[in-house]
């Protein structure tokens, strides 16, 4: 496969096929939210699009990242939202880097949101659609994120179908940037099991596919056939 990996001011057009990788923690929480029911994610552009459109549906359940805040009913945590019933509803979720990685990207013809939950189902997706090659965004600290960046190599060598040892990818996600600030409390909206729940690799056997719906960047589950 050919992969090239950008971070998000480096999408200076529109890739054809865009993975866009969060590991801490926005689509390793987008897959939580599906796990626990959610039938879709919209992902906001903003806090205060996030706010208007959680007033426009009450029923929706408006995320954010960071600390809790009026208004939203729940933060970026796997493991705050898997003790949450999502069953049939509409989450909004607005992040620092993996929503706005996605609607960096909304114009490409596929884009997929993942993570290492998802990591063999976005593989595997990949090498039916993608058509050869692919454009992973990195979406946290400008392309730099070691997290994004190993989940990412990974996806890609899977689906190469080129071997890949799983554990050295997590190993340089466990110790990344991220991961420290996550342990350590740096960061705000944190559950203990956040990190152990991002680097769950194949936790779901679903892809998530992003589209435009409605002039709003919609995230979906996406069921990938296992090989036979
Ligand atoms: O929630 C997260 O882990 C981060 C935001 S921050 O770095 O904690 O402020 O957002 P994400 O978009 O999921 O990387
Ligand atoms: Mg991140």
């Amino acid at each position: 496969m050919d992969a090239r990996f950008l971070g998000i001011p480096e999408l200076t057009e529109v890739p054809a096929v865009a993975v866009v990788v969060d590991v801490m923690r926005a689509f390793t929480v987008a897959a939580w939210a599906f796990a626990q029911g959610a039938e879709k994610i919209v992902l906001a552009e903003s806090l205060d699009e996030a706010l208007a459109l959680k007033a426009r549906h009450p029923d929706w359940a408006a995320l954010k990242d960071g600390p809790p805040a009026p208004g939203f009913d729940a933060v970026n945590s796997p493991g705050m939202l898997r003790s949450v019933d999502l069953g049939g509803r509409t989450v909004v979720q607005k992040t620092t880097a993996g929503t706005v990685g996605a609607l960096a990207v909304k114009e490409a013809s596929l884009v997929l949101c993942a993570s290492f939950v998802v990591a063999e189902a976005t593989a595997r997706l990949l090498r039916t659609r993608a058509g050869g090659s692919a454009t992973f965004v990195v979406t946290g600290e400008d392309g730099q994120a070691e997290e994004d960046l190993a989940c990412a190599q990974y996806i890609a060598r899977r689906a190469a179908g080129t071997g890949a040892d799983a554990a050295d990818f997590l190993r340089r996600a466990a110790e990344s940037r991220a991961a420290g600030e996550l342990v350590e409390g740096v960061r705000e909206g944190v559950h203990p099991d956040d990190v152990a729940l991002c680097l769950e690799l194949d936790r779901f056997p679903f892809a998530m596919v992003a589209s435009v719906e409605d002039s709003l960047m919609v995230l979906r589950p996406h069921e990938v056939a296992s090989p036979m």
